[in-house]
């Protein structure tokens, strides 16, 4: 089997990537954004080497199921044909996979209950997943429909390291512990460092810190996760662009008993409204760094306190691991913003962790090593590639 299209279906825009998985090349992909909203907005673009490229307009979508006709029509109208480039399978990305789900696994009318059962334990993320299924489905009915779950690498972490510290027979009755997300990427990330260190991945350990809009690190042992920061839901952890990650959970009490917040406001406040949005009134890293470096001292307290929550995870995931090979950055912060490598390795230098400045650096979306010759620790820019990694596992699953 050969081409898979990969959604990426979220509250309100999905992504999509159509990819031919033999030769790994994507062939098209665009998104449609602010779904509902009567203000929706589409960009295709068609990179099969046949056709007019990039086309992107305001398009009507009050639905997913209108979204996917939006998409359908550019592939009708820019490329590359879907008749030509047939889909054999669609993969999505589902993000809460619970316990329940640690492979990829064709959609079946129990697995999307399962999946909307699984919506208690990720309501942002779930039923935007499900709401993007059936929209796939009724646009794509005679191919089979591939669930790839965002919590399934991090299956393999110890229950020491997925147990929260509360009343067991409670977490055990709501199925309270950390799951840990971003798996898709963080497996990806960890294949093609041990391909670019030449090396086997049962012989290494990795720290591997995904920085996009939302951010978690993963410390791999021999290519299994073995501990994550992000836990039941995607909240916990790092600081992310509007998400605060980690906070002492009395903050969540004293808000509604005493700012009079009610418990959805709370959790919008967490995950919408906090992060370096929060700090800085800024949710995009590069606004971030222009306003810190036009002098504004919020910004840079922002990306002080990012750097700082970051270190703190990569020396708990050092001391887990007993031995680092390599710290690897890797989604849009990790890849693009050297600043944030160099102040989050800052200091790191007696421990082995060094960074080479020119290295740094260099712009580039290769996978490419940052660190200094004389440091201990390799440290790796590597980009990441969850819709290749959804469809290669897609394609495994239909027996392509
Ligand atoms: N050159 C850059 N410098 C700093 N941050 C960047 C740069 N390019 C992209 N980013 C940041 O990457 C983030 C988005 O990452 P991405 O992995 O695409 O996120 P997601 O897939 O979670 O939507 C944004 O915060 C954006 O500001
Ligand atoms: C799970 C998660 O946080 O995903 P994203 O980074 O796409 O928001
Ligand atoms: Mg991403």
């Amino acid at each position: 089997m050969r081409v898979v299209l990969v959604v990426n279906s979220g509250s309100s825009s999905f992504k999509y990537q159509l990819i031919d998985v033999e030769s790994s090349t994507t062939l098209a992909s665009g998104l449609v954004e602010r779904i509902g909203s009567g203000d929706a907005a589409a960009r295709h673009s068609n990179s099969s080497g046949d056709g007019d490229g990039r086309w992107d307009s305001d398009v009507s979508a009050p639905d997913h199921f209108a979204a996917f006709d939006v998409m359908v029509a550019a592939f009708a109208e820019h490329g590359p044909s879907l008749a030509e480039f047939a889909p054999a399978a669609v993969g999505h990305r589902v993000v809460q996979g619970g316990a329940r789900f640690f492979e990829p696994t064709i959609v079946t009318p129990l697995v999307k209950i399962n999946i909307d059962e699984l919506s208690a334990l990720a309501p942002l993320h779930n039923p935007a997943n499900l709401a993007g299924i059936e929209a796939a489905q009724r646009a794509f009915p005679d191919v089979p429909h591939v669930a790839v779950f965002d919590t399934a690498f991090h299956q393999t972490m110890p229950p020491a390291a997925y147990t929260y510290a509360i009343d067991k027979k409670l977490a055990a009755k709501h199925r309270i512990r950390r799951y840990g997300f971003h798996g898709t990427s963080h497996r990806f990330v960890s294949h093609a460092t041990a391909e670019f260190l030449g090396k086997p991945l049962e012989d290494l350990r990795l720290i591997i810190l995904h920085l996009g809009n939302g951010a978690s690190a993963c410390a791999v042992s021999g290519g299994r996760s073995v501990d994550t920061s992000m836990g039941l839901t995607p909240l916990e952890g790092l600081v992310m662009g509007t998400r605060s990650g980690d906070l002492d959970p009395a903050v969540l009490v004293y808000l509604q008993r005493r700012a009079g917040l009610s418990v959805d406001a709370v959790d919008a406040f967490l995950n919408s409204q906090s992060g370096v949005l929060g700090l800085s009134g800024h949710a995009d890293m590069r606004d971030v760094e222009q306003a810190s470096a036009a002098g504004d001292p919020d910004a840079t307290l922002a990306l002080e306190v990012y750097a700082h929550r970051l270190r703190g995870y990569i020396g708990a995931y050092a001391a887990q691991l007993g031995r680092v090979d390599a710290i690897v950055f890797t989604a849009g912060v990790g890849e693009n913003s050297s600043l944030v490598r160099e102040w989050a390795l800052a200091g790191l230098e007696r421990f082995g962790v060094e960074l080479d400045p020119s290295l740094n650096a260099v712009r580039a979306s290769v996978a490419r090593r940052v660190s200094s010759d004389a440091s201990k620790v390799e440290v790796l820019v590597v980009p990441t590639n969850e819709e290749l990694e959804i469809a290669r596992e897609t394609a495994a699953a239909v027996g392509g």
